[in-house]
């Protein structure tokens, strides 16, 4: 309805607007007030986008972000790329591609170049895996050789299905059998009960701890009478509820520590180049064997920046960059104070 190229009064500021394309669900946990006033205080206005109908009809827009898949969004995606060709889209769906495949989605870690030189004793990786495509490949005591017990099976295909977020905790051999290909056997590594999350958003990164599965011992791995295999489905995203069993593990969560921040940022700054991505997270655990070594086991496109401190800020910068990407003059301040942020 409005026209973003003219001013919205005398002295006003030049305003910006912003297309979101999200699921119902993304939509409700990161689209909040204060995100939205906040972007507005800085001349940024966000808008819904209708995927059901022809963009260049709506907007128009100065950036584009979108979790949304499909041929016809992706359809929608390229026909205004073409039509705008500097209007940002965040991010190319080629590369958010990458990301829907548990393999492909941690190839790109085994190929990142970092200095690890300048981290010390350092290091980090990711878990032993293979990928097992049909039920036959399960009793394959070759691919099997590979691996070691515990395993996590976790489906290949990560595509934001409660499906996709199903696993199992395999302890030995007769867990397989219920195991349902196509998917990724992955080591299971001890790691103290700690995940830590780490936000990318642009240049921006932010590090925080999140309960993760408790380590299995050595018992429950002996013990055959016990189930092969347990199930379960998205622990990182549980509730922050304490029952009797988990003050114990919050406890364990306060006292661990966070990797050391230069080292988090190499690694995030190496991943968004390979991976041409603005707006992702990545799970790493410590593996609990070698207290310095790292293991990347996750990374999620568009994530819920909602639980990420400062998220207002953090975001409202950042589609700040986007829309100024191009201004020729150097001295814009990315920072003048906030007008209407309570
Ligand atoms: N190799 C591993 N070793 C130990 N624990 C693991 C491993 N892989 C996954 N986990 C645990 O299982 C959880 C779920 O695994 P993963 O993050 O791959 O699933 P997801 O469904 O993609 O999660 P998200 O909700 O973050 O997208 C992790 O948060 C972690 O607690
Ligand atoms: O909201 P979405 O559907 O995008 O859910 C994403 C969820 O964000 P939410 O907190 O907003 O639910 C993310 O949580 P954090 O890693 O940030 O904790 C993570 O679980 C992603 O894997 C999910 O993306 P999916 O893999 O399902 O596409
Ligand atoms: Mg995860
Ligand atoms: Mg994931």
């Amino acid at each position: 309805p409005n026209s973003t190229e003219s001013m919205a009064g005398d002295g006003q500021r030049r305003r910006y607007l912003i297309g979101y394309a999200l699921a119902p669900k993304k939509q409700q946990s990161f689209i909040q007030p204060s995100l939205v006033s906040r972007a507005a205080g800085r001349g940024m206005d966000l808008v819904p986008v209708d995927p059901s109908r022809p963009l260049p009809e709506q907007g128009p827009f100065h950036l584009l972000i979108h979790k949304l898949y499909g041929e016809e969004w992706r359809g929608q995606l390229d026909a205004f790329s073409a039509a705008h060709p500097a209007v940002p889209v965040v991010d190319p769906p080629h590369a958010i591609d990458r990301l829907h495949n548990r393999i492909s989605m941690l190839q790109v870690v085994s190929e990142l170049d970092v200095p690890l030189h300048a981290h010390h004793h350092h290091t980090f990786g990711i878990p032993s895996q293979v990928v097992v495509y049909d039920v036959a490949a399960l009793s394959d005591s070759g691919l099997l050789a590979a691996l070691r017990f515990p395993l996590i099976a976790k489906p290949l295909v990560a595509d934001g299905t409660a499906k996709s977020h199903k696993m199992s905790l395999v302890y030995h051999r007769e867990g397989l059998r219920k195991l349902r290909p196509p998917l990724v056997l992955q080591e299971f590594v001890n790691h103290g009960g700690v995940i830590f999350k780490v936000y990318v958003v642009g240049a921006h990164v932010t590090c925080v701890k999140r309960r993760s599965l408790p380590d299995v011992s050595s018992d429950v791995l002996q013990d055959a009478s016990a189930e092969g295999s347990l199930s379960f489905s998205q622990v990182s995203n549980l509730p922050n509820e304490r029952t009797a069993q988990e003050y114990y593990d919050d406890m364990r969560l306060e006292d661990a520590i966070m990797p050391p921040t230069a080292f988090i940022n190499d690694i995030a700054a190496a991943l968004r180049r390979a991976l041409g991505l603005h707006l992702f997270n990545f799970d790493m655990i410590r593996d609990a064997r070698a207290g310095d070594r790292y293991l990347v086991i996750d990374i999620n496109y568009f994530p819920g920046y909602a639980k990420m401190p400062g998220y207002e800020t953090v975001l409202t910068d950042f589609f700040w960059e986007m829309v100024h990407k191009d201004d020729d003059t150097p001295n814009l301040n990315p920072n003048p104070n906030d007008e209407d942020v309570k």
